[in-house]
């Protein structure tokens, strides 16, 4: 956690984390976004803490008209004035809780949907910088740990923290002298909590370590039992578990010292004002200056200090995670998000790179200075070895990163800069990846185009031939996904495509998006793919010459510069290096590969000839490749 004002911390590419000063802030919004609720929860506990302090008073009044020698009569009024605060403090300690508890719940909620609506404002980019499984523990514990921390464990405390606020206040009014110096004797509560909060979150931290090192390397031992046995590993297996073992016994002796430091002295602290306070109190009412009742009500009070300050002190981890988790869940606010609504307006389809270098992270640039035109309409294939940066140069086209220098603009806009949903009206990029989300058929097209109708996705489905739609039982509302139909990869692509025809941008960016699927899958595919792309600029990441031989245009990529550029025709007769990938792959066996790339390429074409595609394969001529 940061300190005070400070801003919110990143480490290396790692979402923030929010500062001191901004949770505060979050926090403080949270309770004016529910204040009747608080100020409701405030006014129960205040009044279920004035019930309280009444009673140890009552108490004192006893005693005093016991020693003044008043009649029972009184004694019974005040006794059964005792009764009815304690039934009133229960009475409204509980609806206090109940106030407390739905505040919390409500609360939770509104951080849980502002975590999600932040989390989906996330550019892809950021995310995989921080590594999707920084926002899944955001989402998954620390969002959990605050609500549950919220509804369970804030009320309590609130109310705790009040009636012990009460208690102060009440001792030292009836009595000025014996209230300072029970307060005095009871500094060993804050002192002791300092010590150990100091200590405990490293020491339960390093204790929650190696309980993971013990069980994984545990499970290591128990997953490669045969391995460890074949080759005689049983003793160092057992010596390093043995190893593993004893620092976890370290750490949790650490942790059971630093309670056993924590128990006995908060214990003591209790204890201490109490018996000062009867010890002084007798020699004040010796001298006159305090009555007897006031000095046992002071004793009451600071013994009834005890339990909202042990509700507290208990309760004092689960505040500091909740803290720091409050603080991951934050840091959201502080992640660059995805341009908002609205914004400049292109003029025009053409998508312009100039000058742009661009790396990732810390690293090196992986693009050196890349000018390229991608013109209306046109069909450009992107080759070069494995490495050369061709989904870099992807990834800058769709606006999924923003280049370290230079600019990739459509219309003149840089494609960073338009928002989500005007950005997949310009340029798509269509990979091998596709998501089914649990939802209907009819949700997961909507993604594309909310405002589209019942006919208009049909006919999307239908344009990428995905007929397997008109046999389900429920037709667009048929739930898909975990609970509902599973979907395979054809159908997810083919879901994925009628997304791209829907959102219906001028340019898709094509990254290889049938190497993966088996043949006639992927036969499946290329006929949608050639109805996608009919009519658009396609960009295809090409790791198969084919898709290169078919493209109006073709620029090859090495070491992050485009070494050329021009027609298949024109760069075969120019003898450069294309003609030399061109002659590799079209001379080379079925198993040949491009130099240094990935994927072997195919040696048939999808329509089953050796040799590279004809262009009447596919319609649009742009031919992704297929796994033969
Ligand atoms: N997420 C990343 N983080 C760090 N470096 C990366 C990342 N992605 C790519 N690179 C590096 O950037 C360089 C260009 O990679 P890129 O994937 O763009 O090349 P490519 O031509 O598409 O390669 P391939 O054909 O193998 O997919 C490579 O050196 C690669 O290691």
């Amino acid at each position: 956690m940061t300190s005070d004002g400070q801003p919110p911390t990143t480490t290396g590419g790692r979402l923030p984390v929010a500062s001191a000063a901004a949770v505060r802030a979050a926090a403080v919004r949270l309770v004016r976004a529910d204040a009747r609720a608080f100020a409701c929860l405030l006014v129960l506990n205040t009044a279920a803490a004035g019930a309280g302090l009444l009673a140890p008073w009552l108490l004192g009044r006893v005693v005093d008209t016991v020693v003044a020698g008043g009649g029972t009569a009184g004694v019974d009024r005040l006794a059964a004035a005792i009764a009815g605060c304690a039934l009133a403090q229960t009475l409204l300690t509980r609806y206090a809780r109940l106030v407390g508890h739905r505040f919390g719940e409500r609360t939770s909620a509104r951080i849980r949907e502002r975590f999600v609506t932040r989390a989906l404002a996330l550019p892809v980019s950021a995310v995989e910088r921080a590594g999707t499984g920084d926002l899944a523990a955001r989402g998954t514990s620390d969002v959990p740990a605050v609500s549950g921390v919220l509804r369970d464990i804030a009320p309590d405390v609130l109310i705790a923290a009040l009636q012990a606020a009460f208690v102060v206040v009440a001792v030292v009014l009836l009595s000025p002298p014996l209230g300072a110096l029970g307060l005095v004797c009871l500094l060993g509560v804050p002192l002791a909590a300092r010590w150990y909060l100091r200590r405990a979150p490293a020491a339960y931290l390093a204790q929650g370590e190696t309980h993971s090192a013990l069980a994984e390397t545990i499970a290591a031992t128990a997953a490669g039992a045969r391995t460890v046995e074949a080759l005689g590993l049983r003793e160092r297996r057992a010596a390093a578990t043995e190893a593993v073992a004893a620092e976890w016994r370290r750490t949790r002796e650490r942790t059971l010292l630093l309670r056993s430091v924590l128990f006995p002295a908060v214990d003591v602290s209790y204890v201490l004002p109490v018996v000062a306070v009867l010890l002084a109190g007798g020699a004040l009412v010796r001298h006159g200056s305090v009555t007897l009742g006031a000095v046992v009500a002071c004793a009451l009070y600071l013994r009834q200090l005890s339990a909202p300050l042990d509700a507290i002190l208990q309760r004092l981890e689960s505040l500091q995670g909740a803290r720091a988790s409050f603080a991951r869940v934050e840091g959201l606010a502080a992640a660059p998000s995805a341009p908002p609504p609205g914004g400049p307006v292109p003029d025009g389809d053409r998508i312009e790179v100039s000058g742009v270098r661009h790396g990732y992270g810390d690293g090196p640039d992986v693009l050196h200075g890349v000018r390229l035109s991608v013109r209306p309409g046109e069909r450009l294939a992107l080759v070069g070895p494995s490495g050369a940066g061709k989904s870099t140069l992807g990834r800058l086209l769709v606006g999924a990163d923003r280049p370290r220098e230079g600019t990739v603009t459509v219309g003149g806009v840089p494609v960073a800069d338009l928002d989500p949903e005007r950005l997949r009206r310009h340029v798509v990029l269509v990979s091998q990846e596709h998501h089914v989300f649990a939802d209907s058929v009819r949700d997961n097209l909507l993604l594309a185009e909310e405002d589209a109708s019942d006919a208009e996705l049909l006919a999307a489905l239908d344009a990428v031939g995905a007929d397997w739609v008109a046999e389900l039982p429920d037709g667009l509302g048929t739930r898909l996904g975990a609970g509902g139909l599973a979907v395979d990869g054809a159908a997810a692509q083919q879901l994925a495509l009628a997304r791209v025809v829907l959102a219906d941008p001028h340019t898709v960016v094509l990254d290889e998006a049938t190497a993966l699927l088996d043949p006639l899958s992927a036969r499946h595919t290329e006929r949608a793919l050639a109805a996608v792309l009919r009519g658009r600029a396609v960009v295809a990441i090409a790791h198969r010459l084919h898709t290169a031989h078919d493209a109006d245009r073709v620029a090859v990529l090495d070491d992050g510069r485009i070494t050329e550029l021009g027609t298949h025709d024109a760069l075969v007769a120019a003898g450069g290096p294309y003609a030399a990938l061109w002659r590799t792959w079209h001379g080379a066996d079925s198993t040949a590969a491009l130099p240094h790339a990935a994927a072997p390429p195919p040696r048939r074409s999808p329509s089953g000839n050796n040799g590279p595609a004809r262009s009447g394969d596919a319609p649009d001529g742009v031919t992704p490749g297929t796994a033969d």
